[in-house]
């Protein structure tokens, strides 16, 4: 049996509340006249700090602005988080500018996300909340203030900070590298008082690393290469040298260094600048040009050997020549020195369809870092071209007759790009290419080569037509200033 005489009665149990109550409030108006008001506040509010419950969780506020500038972890989640929708999703905001190619996916306010990193789970949501007017009778409508809130239990807040973040801000680099259109700068025609600027068009170059026919094993190396570098700031830093690497392509005309060139802005989402030399009078001119270049870009000059005569600082007849021209020693100088120092992420591409003819300067050790030879189509090389240009993955009846051509028989893999471009049907285009390596055989090697080499000749010859042609046009004294006036180069890739 239970003790029922302990049990207290309502009656009772009703007037110990009552008298406990008003002890409290006697309690509460000694402490209100003996207590000062700013030590009760701070009292009160230790107390409600160690008696409230703990929540486990952390949230991180990511506002939108950090002062005058941008939070750049509020762009990157902005970024991020659109590859994280789910089916959950009931809200996006959709838009594109001119310069971006695809639509711009965003969240909506109130919208909410979950992510998992490293097995954590992270709750994102985003807010969209009006900010209090700081006068009440400000006729100016309220601003918004857009902020993200991230959640996740609070024994990952180290992990969180030190490698979730900086994953979503490098993640959102890459996605935004991704969706921006790339540049190509190049001079513009007009040299005037001022010299000459960049003017910048789309870079819309198909090439890619996946489309050009090259040895498998150079194209590799030349991938690692280039990824390599542009993980490297650290390196580069600890070493003391600029962020800078230098490629020189050479090879037959035909042979895909343009082509390598605009797989590489591709790779890399680089703007490319095409520095053509024979444009610029003047060192002071280039130095200009080359500082107004942006960080993570490809400076390319093509034709280093025909599109500028590009001496020694002496010229044939012993004299020195004027500092304010332009010489090759002065491009170098400045290319390894300031230009390379004041920027990041540089790449700098020469090419040239004459190896041989090169400046020694531009061949030195440690001038350029990796040098490119891009060769005749091997049997390889075709089967990359059948599969981009006919769809053939496997292998074709007239395959091996072709490979057997390509053995002993130049050229190149532009001239074998243009017949398989002669019909849709494979038989065709392949028996057109095959007719063409029966011809280069009968010919000879020796007269594809010489071939190549007219080739080539004639483009210089253009280059240095072109030149005479705007010396006609335009009165500069001298015939080395006819170079900052040829507006001649053939652009047939870039
Ligand atoms: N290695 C290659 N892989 C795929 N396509 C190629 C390759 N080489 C040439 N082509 C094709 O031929 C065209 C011309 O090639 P590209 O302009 O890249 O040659 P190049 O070596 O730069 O010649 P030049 O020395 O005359 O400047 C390209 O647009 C491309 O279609
Ligand atoms: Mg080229």
């Amino acid at each position: 049996m239970f003790p029922t005489r302990d049990i207290p009665s309502p009656s009772s149990l009703f007037s110990a509340y009552a008298s406990m109550a008003a002890s409290m409030m006697l309690v509460r108006s000694m402490a209100n006249e003996i207590i000062p008001q700013p030590v009760r506040g701070f009292l009160l509010s230790t107390l409600r700090y160690y008696f409230k419950p703990h929540s486990p969780r952390l949230t991180l506020v990511i506002e939108e602005n950090c002062g005058m500038s941008r939070n750049q972890v509020y762009d990157a989640a902005e970024v991020y988080l659109c590859t994280k929708i789910s089916p959950n999703t009931e809200r996006l905001k959709i838009s594109k500018s001119p310069k971006e190619k695809n639509l711009m996916i965003r969240l909506e306010k109130g919208e909410r996300l979950i992510d998992f990193y490293d097995g954590v789970e992270l709750k994102w949501r985003f807010v969209c909340a009006e900010s209090e007017k700081s006068n009440p009778n400000d006729s100016q409508p309220r601003s918004e203030k857009r902020f993200f809130e991230l959640s996740f239990l609070k024994k990952h807040k180290e992990q969180i900070l030190n490698t979730y973040v900086p994953f979503v801000l490098e993640r959102a680099k890459a996605i935004k590298d991704e969706e921006r259109v790339l540049k190509m700068y190049t001079l513009n025609s007009s040299y005037n008082f001022h010299g000459v600027k960049w003017e910048s068009i789309n870079l819309e170059h198909p090439a890619t690393f996946e489309t050009l026919a090259m040895d498998p094993e150079l194209k590799h190396s030349v991938m690692e290469d280039l990824n390599r570098f542009v993980k490297r700031k650290e390196f580069y830093k600890r070493v003391g040298r600029a962020w800078k690497r230098g490629y020189l392509l050479y090879g037959p005309p035909g042979t895909g260094k343009s082509s390598l060139i605009a797989a590489m802005a591709n790779h890399l989402r680089f703007d490319v600048y095409d520095l053509q030399l024979a444009n610029i009078l003047r060192d002071s001119d280039l130095r200009k040009l080359l500082l107004s270049t942006a960080n993570r870009s490809i400076l390319v000059i093509e034709d280093i050997d025909c599109s500028i005569e590009l001496q020694d600082r002496r010229r044939a007849d012993g004299r020195k020549q004027s500092d304010a021209q332009l010489t090759l020693s002065g491009l170098l100088n400045f290319i390894d020195g300031l230009w390379s120092s004041c920027g990041d992420e540089r790449i700098i591409v020469f090419t040239t369809n004459h190896k041989e003819r090169l400046d020694p300067a531009l061949l030195r050790p440690g001038r350029m870092d990796m040098h490119i030879h891009m060769s005749y189509c091997t049997s390889h090389g075709f089967k990359q071209l059948a599969n981009t240009y006919l769809g053939i993955r496997g292998h074709h009846y007239l395959f091996s007759e072709i490979e057997g051509f390509l053995e002993n028989t130049h050229v190149t893999p532009a001239q074998v790009a243009e017949e398989l471009m002669k019909g849709d049907n494979a038989d065709v285009a392949l028996q057109a290419l095959i007719k063409l390596l029966k011809r280069k055989n009968i010919e000879g090697d020796h007269d594809a080569e010489d071939d190549d080499a007219a080739a080539a000749d004639q483009k210089n010859a253009g280059i240095q037509k072109a030149k005479r042609q705007k010396l006609v046009n335009k009165p500069i004294k001298s015939t080395r200033n006819t170079r900052a006036k040829s507006m001649i180069r053939r652009r047939k890739c870039l």
